[in-house]
């Protein structure tokens, strides 16, 4: 069984996946966490592995940039796949002064300027938000491992280049930072009855203009892939 974007056999990928935006970071963390790890899937060069962490079945695979991208592959992941957890590793553009380069921030709701939600016809705003249960994994993990992690509203925008220039007004109702995907990828979990949560790394800031190397942005964000895995883990444990 495969799909146009996936050429995995069901059964191919854990029931746990890790899900950074670039293809590189994925490889990155199967080549350095992942014992064993198989490519499972690369059509478009999205880079899908599956292998152990502490001795748990674990994938990783990549979902591109943009809703429309994340918004394929999670939902095969979740319905062709029988996959129950995805995990975003993303980075973020900080709109709280507070946000320093590398922090760490946990989306327990993504507010979204993406037409991805209307296609659910609900008779008013959904409003996507991340597993209570992931997201309490990943609190405990920071915790334990000494890392401050705020937790909190995000933007998830359609857009990276802002004509409007409106991005900012977001930061007026507390939300901390922007990226591209997190509401999307919730909005299937939802609807699929699966689990997601959004890990994002601040990778720049608008409020200070300081920016991560695209080469940071691949290898740099450990101390975030370190959290969804012990998620994963903990998440194979309680079944
Ligand atoms: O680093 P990733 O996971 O790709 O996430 C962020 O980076 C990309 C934009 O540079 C968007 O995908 C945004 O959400
Ligand atoms: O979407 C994104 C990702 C990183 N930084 C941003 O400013 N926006």
């Amino acid at each position: 069984m495969s799909t146009a974007h996936n050429s995995a056999e069901k059964g191919q990928f854990a029931k746990t996946v890790l899900m950074p935006g670039d293809p590189l970071r994925s490889q990155f963390i199967a080549e350095t966490f992942l014992k064993d790890a198989v490519l499972v899937n690369n059509v478009r060069g999205i880079h899908g592995y599956t292998g152990t962490y502490e001795g748990v079945p674990v994938s990783v695979m990549a979902s591109g940039m943009g809703t429309p991208s994340i918004g394929i592959y999670s939902h095969e992941l979740f319905h062709f796949y029988d996959v129950d957890n995805i995990i975003r590793i993303g980075s973020a553009g900080a709109m709280s002064p507070d946000l320093k380069l590398m922090d760490v921030v946990a989306a327990q709701g993504a507010c979204t300027n993406s037409n991805y939600v209307s296609q659910f016809r609900m008779p008013g705003t959904f409003a996507p938000i991340a597993s209570f249960e992931l997201l309490e994994a990943a609190v405990a993990a920071a915790r334990e491992m000494g890392v401050r992690m705020p937790v909190g509203n995000v933007l998830s925008s359609d857009v990276f280049y802002d004509a409007s220039n409106s991005t900012m007004d977001w930061a007026r109702m507390g939300v901390l930072c922007a990226e591209m995907e997190a509401a999307g990828l919730y909005c299937n979990a939802a609807e699929a009855h699966k689990r997601a949560l959004a890990l994002l790394t601040i990778s720049d800031s608008l409020v200070t203009g300081e920016e991560l190397s695209s080469e940071d942005r691949q290898t740099g964000f450990t101390q975030m892939m370190r959290i969804a895995l012990r998620v994963a883990v903990e998440m194979a444990n309680r079944n």
